[in-house]
């Protein structure tokens, strides 16, 4: 591909079933290959900092509760500008590097205040939308709310889909919700959250992953980060050889984003080497890959600092909003 162009976005493709129909996964296997993530190569002590400076570039910095306000989403945005203390990026060399989070996501009716209080930074807002986290609305209300959230100026869209789809093995339907929500983004892109902990098999994953894909997902993502059990390496393992088997069909390339429970810089190093291992380098940029995180930015912050000082802060001192 040419590296000077955009790679093309994903045009998805009509529903074949045969895609992922009588693909068998077998969980033991995957859970064993997810045991080994963060095991087998460790990564060094001197390149920790830089795989950590990297997991910040590709936070979509999340707030999502019910008790969200205008002041607590500009605190979060003027996280996402400055996420980490000038001190520690100085230590670090990095100055002047411009670091800033992938995105901010937020709630449609927070959009605006998100957008206002990121201007100039470069940093996108995202939204979720279509009924999060449940995405038991009519389609129709559900659309309107993409509409609204892109209106209001978010430029990536997190939709959710319907899980009894999925589990009444109704793809035609699901294909159908999916492909309407990408025509509602327009040229905002659009992470599909299959909520995999509602899923009940990865065989189950491994389709919604594929259907949402050929309904033309930029994205696929774990987790709402509301469901009982969120985003797991199994589950990520699972959705990645989906979207590489999707890849080497159709030539696009799809972003993945775990997302829900991922808190430590421990998993934003072991979830960097599963990209890495499975998918190559590329899926190491923010075009490409994301973590959903509400307060994982907190930890990594604190684990910079002991690495430039060689001291902790008290957690307190990175509370993200
Ligand atoms: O999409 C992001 C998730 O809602 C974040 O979940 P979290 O609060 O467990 O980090």
């Amino acid at each position: 591909m040419d590296s000077d162009k955009e790679p093309a976005r994903n045009a998805g493709m009509p529903l074949a079933t045969e895609m992922f129909e009588g693909h068998a996964v077998n969980r033991s296997a995957a859970e064993r290959r997810a045991a080994t993530i963060g095991t087998r190569r460790s990564v060094k002590k001197a390149y920790q900092a830089a795989w950590l400076v990297n997991a910040v570039r590709c936070i979509d910095l999340t707030t999502l509760a019910g008790d969200d306000t205008a002041a607590r989403v500009r605190r979060l945005c003027a996280k996402a500008r400055n996420p980490i203390a000038p001190h520690v990026l100085e230590g670090l060399g990095l100055a002047d590097m411009g670091l800033t989070t992938g995105a901010v996501c937020v709630y449609p009716t927070m959009v605006a205040h998100a957008v206002s209080a990121l201007e100039g930074s470069g940093v996108p807002v995202a939204s979720v939308a279509t009924g999060f986290p449940a995405g038991l609305m009519p389609l129709h209300l559900r659309l309107e709310e993409i509409r609204y959230a892109v209106g209001e100026g978010a430029q990536e869209i997190d939709i959710v889909i319907t899980r009894e789809h999925v589990l009444t093995g109704n793809w035609q339907a699901l294909y159908d919700e999916i492909a309407a929500m990408r025509e509602a983004c327009g040229e905002a892109h659009m992470k599909a959250i299959l909520a995999t902990g509602d899923l009940q098999t990865l065989r189950n994953v491994y389709a919604a992953s594929m259907v949402a894909m050929q309904a033309g997902a930029d994205f696929i993502k774990t987790s709402t980060g509301k469901e009982g059990v969120n985003a797991t390496l199994p589950v990520s393992l699972v959705m990645i050889r989906a979207l590489r088997d999707y890849g080497q069909a159709t030539g696009y390339r799809i972003g993945f984003k775990p997302a829900g429970g991922i808190k430590s810089a421990k998993d934003a190093l072991t979830w960097q080497m599963l990209m890495k291992e499975e998918l190559g380098r590329d899926w190491l940029n923010p075009d490409l890959f994301r973590f959903g995180a509400s307060s994982m930015l907190g930890d990594i912050e604190r684990q910079l600092e002991h690495h430039v000082t060689g001291r902790y802060a008290s957690s307190s001192r990175h509370a993200t909003a």
